[in-house]
């Protein structure tokens, strides 16, 4: 079994060229890792086809809703930062994907510039009030008005833009809140093999650094 993987996988011949069995042994947790990822479900489709980079001196572009008449229209004056996939649960998620690919903005930078009167806020009981079209559900932004470490950026969407150089996804978030969502908790390894995959680390709540800003937030409202 295991020679017929390493036969069959790319890189055996240089495996088994260089003799060693660290090597081989490395070579068969590869093609694990990879089948495990082929045979995951589709998470995004800004994640599947492997993630494209974005481009440092992009200044923005417009966002659109999907309905096909009286779209709604944002427009964000710079770039996206923060960019990640999110599985939790009140993130916007195209239909039959598993993650949402959210990012944030300064507040000041974003404008809704056509139909602003489609918009409702799905929840206003959360910290991040986030404005759908009343028509075809998308959210356009999520804008914290209470007090939060996040206060004063907004949170988006850019798969909603037909412009190219977004900033691609950093990270993935809330990875194990797809399972309170339905997700098989059994298949969470082919999940988070095919995150790894595209190059994406995972972690179940934000990333480190974000989690580090956040506690700085509340240490200092504490003091
Ligand atoms: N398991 C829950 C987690 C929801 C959650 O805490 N989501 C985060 C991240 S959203 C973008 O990264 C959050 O900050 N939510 C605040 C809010 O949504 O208002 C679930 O899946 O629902
Ligand atoms: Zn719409
Ligand atoms: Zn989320």
């Amino acid at each position: 079994m295991a020679t017929a993987l390493i036969k069959k996988h790319k890189y055996a011949s240089s495996a088994i060229l260089a003799g060693s069995i660290v090597s081989a042994a490395a070579v068969i947790t590869q093609y694990y890792k990879g089948s495990a990822a082929r045979s995951a479900p589709p998470l995004h489709p800004l994640l599947d086809d492997g993630i494209k980079k974005g481009d440092a001196k992009f200044a923005g572009g417009k966002l659109r809703c999907h309905c096909a008449s009286r779209t709604v229209e944002v427009t964000l004056d710079g770039n996206v930062a923060h960019n990640h996939a999110c599985g939790c649960s009140k993130c916007w998620k195209p239909e039959g994907a598993l993650f949402s690919v959210v990012a944030v903005v300064p507040r000041d930078q974003l404008r809704v510039t056509a139909n602003e009167d489609k918009l409702y806020v799905v929840d206003d009981k959360a910290a991040i009030q986030r404005h759908a079209c009343e028509e075809c559900g998308v959210h356009m932004y999520g804008r914290i008005e209470a007090e939060h470490p996040f206060k004063g950026l907004d949170f988006v969407h850019v798969e909603l833009s037909q412009e190219k150089g977004w900033q691609e996804p950093q990270f993935a978030a809330f990875v194990s809140s797809i399972i309170e969502q339905g997700f098989d908790a059994e298949k969470m390894g082919d999940v988070r093999a095919k995150l790894k995959a595209v190059g994406l680390d995972t972690f179940d709540s934000l990333s480190p650094p974000l989690m580090d800003l956040i506690a700085s937030w509340t240490a200092e409202k504490k003091a």
